[in-house]
């Protein structure tokens, strides 16, 4: 994990040469849906392990079958809420709920509609009880524009006062960084990369295309339900 400079508590994972590959696989449009879910899951993990790093960790003594030894307890871990922004963190949920068991979880349902407007539409909520000895985690693998993450944040403060909020994602982009950052400076951002830039239609370049159609396949148009329309 290496600090990013240009930002306060934004982190990128570029020392991990095992998550540079991964992010490999996931940007190469040769991979297909099941190595790229398989990918999401992995890096869900990843980021598990490296978000306990940040936690607070205890020494307390342990008895082996032999003899009494110092051990740990990284207590927060049990105090972990993931909220998962359909689609595409679906499987890196499975990923970070192998590192976190005994996780609550907040499903949240966010479809960002086409440029230059980007509106966001969220039009399903479930989240469970959020304390302030919580640490939330929120996966959405793409930060692009960050309008996505701008309207979950400010939901799920709606819903507690938690003692941390950490984004999961996999890539990020300058500009949707620095608008999470600066509507909600407390947030802290844990990305594989920061990418170069965002293309007209806001997709990140070089990034790795559109991460729930990648994960899911193409979604059909048929859908009627007016919240769906209307951004379309
Ligand atoms: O930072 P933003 O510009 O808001 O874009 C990022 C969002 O775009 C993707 O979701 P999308 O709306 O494509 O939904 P999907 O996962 O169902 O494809 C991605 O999973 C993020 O949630
Ligand atoms: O590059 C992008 C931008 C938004 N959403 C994606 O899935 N990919
Ligand atoms: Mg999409």
């Amino acid at each position: 994990m290496i600090k990013d400079g240009r930002w306060d508590g934004v982190y990128t994972m570029e020392d991990s040469p095992y998550l540079m590959e991964v992010l490999t696989e996931l940007r190469d449009k040769e991979t297909d849906s099941i190595p790229f879910r398989k990918g999401l899951v992995k890096f869900g993990r990843f980021m598990g392990y490296e978000i306990i790093k940040t936690m607070e960790i205890e020494k307390i003594t342990v008895e082996t079958p032999l003899e009494e030894t110092e051990g740990v307890v990284v207590r927060d871990r049990k105090n972990v809420v993931i909220i998962t922004v359909l689609r595409a963190a679906v499987p890196m949920m499975e990923g970070l709920v192998k590192v976190f068991e005994h996780a609550r979880i907040g499903i949240v349902s966010a479809v960002r509609g086409k440029a230059p407007e980007f509106r966001v539409e969220m039009n399903y909520i479930k989240v469970p009880h959020i304390s302030d000895e919580d640490t939330v985690i929120i996966a959405d693998p793409m930060i692009a524009t960050g309008s996505t993450l701008l309207e979950v944040i400010a939901e799920i403060k709606k819903y507690g006062s938690p003692k941390r909020i950490i984004v999961a994602g996999v890539l990020g982009s300058p500009e949707g960084i620095s608008r999470i950052k600066e509507k909600h400076p407390d947030v802290e951002i844990f990305v594989g990369k920061v990418d170069r830039e965002l293309n007209d239609d806001g997709y990140i370049l070089p990034g790795l295309g559109d991460a729930g159609d990648r994960a899911f396949g193409l979604p059909v148009k048929l859908s009627t339900l007016p919240q769906l329309r209307s951004i379309e």
